[in-house]
């Protein structure tokens, strides 16, 4: 039998129609959230993504400041950049589109990001309360993972989620979400003998590499739920993800595609996490709702 698709697609359009009515709402108490993308460089993948961002937050209704800069900014100019919108009451969220250009070193930008704006989640701050289990915001793909995950009624409890990949923006904010959802996790990378051996224990397998097709029908157990984040290009140049789909969803329970799976709920949660920032200014202004 063949797996269930999760369709993200589906289910961040359906999230992004109830976020528009929220965002109404919000207006009508005098807020506009906006939301801010900082390009450097013109990586041709940074900037598809980037207009995919912008394109879905003006859908929303969301004010939109896209700031597009050369690949040889300094790295005093983009924290001149990151500290103006810290100090804009018009921006609520900041997201500094990585990767950066080689010569600036990411973490000293990210950390000059409000923690209070940083809708990515990446800031040390935000990471350690994820950690510990506070409010903060949780980064876009681990978020919309999640999200995906509940809107198909796939519980995490006491479930065998194995990771593959233990990168900072997805595989290692994953495993600390979904542990904090009571799930055993197992975080497998390049360095791992044997990943095969882990992957096929796991209930719920979460690949984030961008190798294409890595994960075989051979290294899923049989009804598992698979979770592609890769977004590579096989060798005929086609967009592809880490998983074999075309073999692992005869194995799989539930499985995303890719495109369309993951990728739209990663935009969805970056609007998510974007409104959560201007929900926050409008309880501050004195409302209380
Ligand atoms: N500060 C920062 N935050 C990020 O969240 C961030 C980043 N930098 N740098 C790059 C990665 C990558 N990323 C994607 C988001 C959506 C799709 C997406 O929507 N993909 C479509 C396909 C896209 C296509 O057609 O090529 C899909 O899977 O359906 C992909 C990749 C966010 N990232």
């Amino acid at each position: 039998m063949s797996a269930h698709i999760l369709s993200g697609k589906e289910v961040a359009g359906r999230l992004q129609q109830e976020m528009k009515l929220q965002v109404e709402e919000l207006k009508r108490k005098g807020i506009i959230p906006g939301l801010a993308v900082i390009i450097a460089g013109n990586n041709p993948a940074s900037r598809l993504y980037v207009k995919k961002k912008s394109e879905a937050s003006q859908k929303l209704g969301i004010y939109s400041r896209v700031i597009e800069l050369p690949d040889d900014t300094s790295k005093e100019q983009l924290i001149s950049v990151v500290d103006m919108l810290n100090e804009d009451d018009a921006i609520d969220g900041i997201l500094v589109q990585l990767p950066l250009p080689q010569h600036i070193d990411e973490r000293e930008i990210i950390q000059c990001i409000s923690p209070d704006k940083d809708v990515d989640g990446f800031h040390p701050l935000n990471i350690g309360r994820l950690s510990t289990g506070q409010d903060t915001f949780i980064p876009c793909t681990p978020l919309g993972i999640l999200k995906l995950l509940q809107e198909y009624h796939i519980t995490m409890e006491g479930k065998h989620v194995v990771i593959v990949g233990r990168s900072n923006i997805v595989g290692k904010p994953a495993g600390q979400l979904l542990l904090n959802e009571h799930a055993t996790v197992t975080y497998c990378h390049s360095k791992t003998r044997q990943l095969a051996h882990y992957t096929k224990q796991a209930d719920i397998l979460i690949s984030a590499v961008g190798q294409s097709r890595l994960i075989k029908a051979n290294m899923v157990k049989e009804n598992a739920v698979v979770i592609d984040v890769g977004n590579s290009f096989d060798e005929s140049g086609k967009l592809s993800g880490d998983v074999d789909f075309e073999r692992v969803k005869e194995i799989a329970s539930f499985i995303t595609p890719v495109p369309n799976g993951v990728g739209p709920m990663t935009i969805s949660m970056l609007l998510y996490n974007t409104l959560k920032a201007a929900k926050k200014r409008a309880h501050a202004k004195g409302d209380s709702s």
